[in-house]
């Protein structure tokens, strides 16, 4: 519990630029942060438009999904989720705007525009203990503003590679509960994925017991 708490792990995992414009900074998120979202989780899942798995190419993801804003299906976004029950995305909610600039100061520093950082859309994914995501580049959005990503839950096997291929070169770098992912410049379009997930390491109090969520907030450019 104190550990969680005041975070040794912080110590061995220092923020770090892992590609330029690609900032990890571990444990920004406080747990009583972590398990007030975690909260917020459990109520887009309870609808109008409920977690699905997307269909890409006639597969199921292992992921499950629920949007703000902006609906995403493969590879499209939009304001109905008709590729689920066709009801209407909730809306984005202004706390979590705020979450993206405070993210992108954390990352990029006051001077970068960050309070003018406007995300429009989040895609909240659920992982459960077989889920992972392949590699991939998040290139639906229209405008190339940075991505934010929070993790909440169990740890995962996060792979961040190069804007050209899916192969080498690519890092491998744990993201853990509490974890910020930040992605924008030079990096906007690499391609990244989650190997694997790590059951039964979310710390006590995150608000999750099982599982891992991931929230990638950006901004469509659509209107
Ligand atoms: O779960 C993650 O950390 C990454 C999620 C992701 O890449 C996506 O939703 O496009
Ligand atoms: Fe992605």
């Amino acid at each position: 519990m104190t550990a969680a708490l005041f975070g040794d792990e912080l110590v061995e995992r220092p923020r770090r630029e892992v590609s330029p414009g690609a900032v990890h900074v571990p444990g920004w998120l406080s747990l009583s942060q972590q398990a007030w979202i975690a909260e917020r989780f459990h109520e887009w899942a309870r609808g109008p438009v409920p977690l699905r798995a997307a269909r890409v190419r006639g597969h199921e993801m292992s992921v499950r999904t629920v949007c703000l804003g902006w609906h995403w299906q493969p590879y499209r976004y939009t304001r109905e989720a008709g590729d689920v029950n066709g009801a209407p995305v909730l809306p984005f909610p202004d706390w979590l705007v705020r979450v993206g600039r405070l993210a992108v100061a954390e990352a990029y520093g006051r001077q970068a525009g960050a309070a003018d950082y406007t995300p429009d859309t989040a895609l909240v994914n659920f992982y459960d203990d077989a889920a992972r995501m392949g590699m991939h580049q998040d290139k639906d959005e229209v405008s190339r503003e940075p991505v934010v990503s929070l993790s909440i839950g169990d740890s995962c096997l996060f792979r961040f590679g190069n804007t050209e291929t899916r192969a080498r070169p690519y890092e491998d770098l744990a993201l853990a509960s509490g974890d910020l992912f930040v992605f924008g410049g030079p990096s906007r379009l690499a391609f990244h994925g989650v190997m694997k997930t790590y059951p039964g390491t979310a710390p006590e109090g995150c608000g999750l017991a099982a599982g891992r969520i991931n929230l990638t907030l950006r901004v469509t450019g659509l209107d």
